[in-house]
């Protein structure tokens, strides 16, 4: 069964200035749920997140989190939200230990050394326990604040751009923790602009783009959408037109000639390549180079505006 744990109802925001970041946001996630933002720069994911969090006031709408309303009970509200932010935001003299049990009393919660080891261990800190903030490689105070926002056993984790400029090994362990906290019921909303993040880990994805949530889809069902690529094939002959009998490629002529273009779709099985590149052989068409790209997120984001336009 499906319980919402969070619920937006036209959640708007203009800031001071008259700059409007979010136009009637409406969204629900389930308790138990990995929900990706995705959204270019500037498009509104940070300011959602701040106002779910109570750091920001939105200007209209409302917010519930655990059946309590974000603005009129904040307090019960946050106590339920851990927020790993995007920006370091730590006292740098202070040790790792005394820094993430401070968190956890910080909403009245009592020092329950067993848990803060826990997630020290799972984030892979609790050797440096004892050591300053200030002694800790990047990567490692990006763990720390991980570990602060889940200090007080939040049922819902904010993740705002976890990955970016992070290194292979701790999004690797980002990714697992995040799957482990899944298996133990947390509720996790991360920000990002990289797809393969959202793939990698979400149930659902919404994409929000200029303030405005443009579709909420389980993930399959997006990266359908989103799983379009390009095979470019440099011939080593141009060509006037596109050789008969190949139509069921729908390929496209570009580069005066001289590139043979196969758009297909990466998430199926089948993905023609195969015989495409036999038929291309029997008709002794020569290529000298191929290389696949990916519709960049810009492209994904310009379709998808055009089509609701
Ligand atoms: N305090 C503020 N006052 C005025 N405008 C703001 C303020 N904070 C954010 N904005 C504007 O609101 C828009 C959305 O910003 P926001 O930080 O929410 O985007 P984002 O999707 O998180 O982007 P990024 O991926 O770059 O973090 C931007 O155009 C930004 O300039």
């Amino acid at each position: 069964m499906t319980e919402p744990i969070l619920t937006l109802s036209g959640v708007s925001k203009t800031y001071k200035g008259g700059f409007t970041a979010l136009h009637g946001v409406d969204l629900t996630i389930n308790k138990g749920e990995i929900f990706a933002l995705l959204g270019p720069n500037g498009a509104g994911k940070t300011t959602l997140i701040s106002i779910i969090c109570g750091i920001v006031t939105p200007s209209t709408g409302t917010i519930h989190v655990g059946g309590h309303d974000a603005i009129a009970d904040y307090k019960a509200a946050r106590s339920l939200i851990g927020l790993v932010p995007q920006e370091l935001s730590v006292d740098m003299f202070e040790t790792v230990l005394a820094t993430v049990t401070f968190s956890r009393r910080l909403f009245g919660r009592s020092g329950h050394s067993a848990y803060i080891e826990q997630v020290l261990r799972d984030l892979s800190l609790w050797d440096k326990r004892n050591n300053k903030i200030m002694e800790l490689s990047g990567g490692m105070k990006r763990r720390v604040l991980i570990a602060k926002a889940l200090a007080h056993e939040p049922e819902v984790l904010f993740l705002d751009e976890p990955t970016a400029g992070v290194d292979v090994a701790l999004r690797r362990d980002m990714w697992k923790l995040v799957h482990r906290l899944r298996e133990r019921g947390t509720t996790i909303i991360l920000t990002t602009h990289y797809i393969e993040e959202a793939e990698e880990m979400a149930d659902r994805v919404g994409v929000i783009n200029k303030g405005r949530l443009l579709l909420v889809d389980q993930k399959e069902a997006l990266m359908q959408k989103l799983g379009k690529r390009e095979l470019d094939l440099t011939l080593v002959d141009a060509l006037d037109a596109v050789p008969a009998g190949l139509e069921r490629w729908q390929l496209s002529l570009v580069n005066e000639g001289h590139t043979l273009r196969y758009v297909f779709d990466a998430t199926n099985e089948d993905t023609g390549i195969p015989s495409l590149l036999h038929e291309l052989s029997a008709r002794h068409i020569a290529f000298k180079d191929l290389e696949t790209s990916k519709s960049s997120l810009e492209d994904i984001f310009v379709d998808l505006v055009e089509e609701r336009a």
